[in-house]
C-alpha cells in the first residue's frame, strides 16, 4: 500500500500542540504520510510564564531537509511558521520545485497568546513569494488584514473585502477564520474561491484550549488535498476536525492548552453549515 505524501515546512513547537506537531499528527490522522522541514525551534520558558523562544535554523539545514522530502516526490505541501524573508523564499523555490499544484499556505504572523507579531517585514515577502503559488491559504482575521492592507476585518462584509484583495494577490483559493475572534454566535470562515464567497459555520465552543488550532486546520486541508478531494470539499472536513480538536482541547498545564488533534475520529465532530453571501 503507498500512502499520500504531505510536506510541511513550518516551526517546530517543542510543547506538541502547534507548528509541525500539529501538521504531523493532523497528516497521521488524515491517512497521509507526512514529512517536515523545520524552519525555527520555538521554546516556552516554565521560569518566565511559558514566554516563546524563536530559534532559527542555519538555512543550509533548511534546504537539505527540502532536498530530501522533494526527492521522494511529494503530493501536497503546506507552510506554518516561516520567520524571516530568507526563510519565505526557500519555501517559495520549494513549492515551486515540488511541482504540486496542492499548495497549503498558512501565513503564520502571530502565535495566540504572544501579543509580539513575528518580523512584520515577512507580511510583503508573502505577498510576493507564496501567495501566487498558493492553492488555499489561511489567514486568521489579524493575517487577512495584514495580507490585504485593509487593517483587521470585523464584520462579514469586511471579510470579504479582504477575501478579494488576497485573490488578486494571486491565492486561487481563500479561507479567513473567524474562529473565536469573530463576535459572531457562531464560529465564522469565510471561503472564497474567486468567484463565490461561503460561509462555514460550527457551533462556538466555549473553550480555551485552543493551542495549534490553525496549524491543525491547515494541515487537514493539506491532507485533504493530497488525498483527492476538492478544494471546498477539503475545507469543510478540515473545520469539522478541528472543531472537533478544539472540543476535546486540554490544559497540557497552567499556560497552554492544546487541541485534541485526533478528537474526530474517536468522539465525532460538530457539524459544518455553508451559506453562499
Ligand atoms: N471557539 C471555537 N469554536 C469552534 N471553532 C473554532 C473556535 N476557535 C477557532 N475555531 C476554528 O478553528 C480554526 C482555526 O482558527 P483560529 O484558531 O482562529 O486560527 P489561528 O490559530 O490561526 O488564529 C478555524 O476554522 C476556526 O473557525
Ligand atoms: C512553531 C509554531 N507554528 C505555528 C504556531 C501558530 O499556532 P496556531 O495553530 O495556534 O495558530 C505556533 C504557536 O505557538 C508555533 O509555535
Ligand atoms: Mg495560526
Amino acid at each position: 500500500m503507498t500512502l499520500k505524501k504531505t510536506l510541511t515546512i513550518a516551526g517546530s513547537d517543542t510543547s506538541g500542540g502547534a507548528g509541525i506537531q500539529a501538521d504531523l499528527k493532523a497528516f497521521q490522522e488524515h491517512g497521509t504520510y507526512g514529512m517536515t522541514a523545520l524552519t525555527v525551534v520555538v521554546t516556552m520558558d516554565p521560569d518566565n510564564s511559558w514566554s516563546h523562544g524563536v530559534y532559527a535554523l542555519p538555512t543550509e539545514v533548511l534546504q537539505q531537509q527540502i532536498k530530501t522530502a522533494l526527492s521522494t516526490g511529494v503530493d501536497a505541501v503546506k507552510t506554518g511558521m516561516l520567520a524571516s524573508e530568507e526563510i519565505i523564499k526557500i519555501a517559495s523555490d520549494a513549492i515551486q520545485q515540488s511541482g504540486t499544484d496542492k499548495v497549503v499556505i498558512d501565513p503564520v504572523m502571530v502565535c495566540k497568546g504572544e501579543d509580539e507579531v513575528l518580523n512584520p517585514g515577512n507580511t510583503t515577502a508573502m505577498i510576493e513569494y507564496l501567495l501566487p503559488y498558493a492553492t488555499v491559504v489561511t489567514p486568521n482575521l489579524f493575517e487577512a488584514g495584514q495580507l490585504a492592507g485593509t487593517g483587521t476585518p470585523k464584520t462579514i462584509d469586511e471579510m470579504k473585502a479582504a477575501a478579494a484583495k488576497i485573490h488578486e494577490l494571486g491565492a486561487k483559493n481563500v479561507v479567513i477564520k473567524g474562529g473565536k475572534a469573530l463576535p459572531t454566535e457562531k464560529a465564522v470562515d469565510l471561503f472564497y474561491n474567486g468567484s463565490e464567497f461561503k460561509l462555514l459555520e460550527t457551533e462556538k465552543i466555549a473553550s480555551t484550549y485552543n493551542h495549534g488550532a490553525g496549524c491543525t486546520f491547515a494541515a487537514s486541508v493539506c491532507a485533504n488535498l493530497a488525498n483527492g478531494l476538492s478544494v471546498e470539499e477539503a475545507v469543510i472536513e478540515a473545520k469539522e476536525f478541528v472543531a472537533a480538536a478544539i472540543q476535546h482541547g486540554w490544559a497540557l498545564n497552567e499556560y497552554v492548552g492544546p487541541v485534541m488533534h485526533g478528537a474526530k475520529p474517536r468522539f465525532g465532530a460538530p457539524k459544518v453549515t455553508v451559506t453562499n453571501v
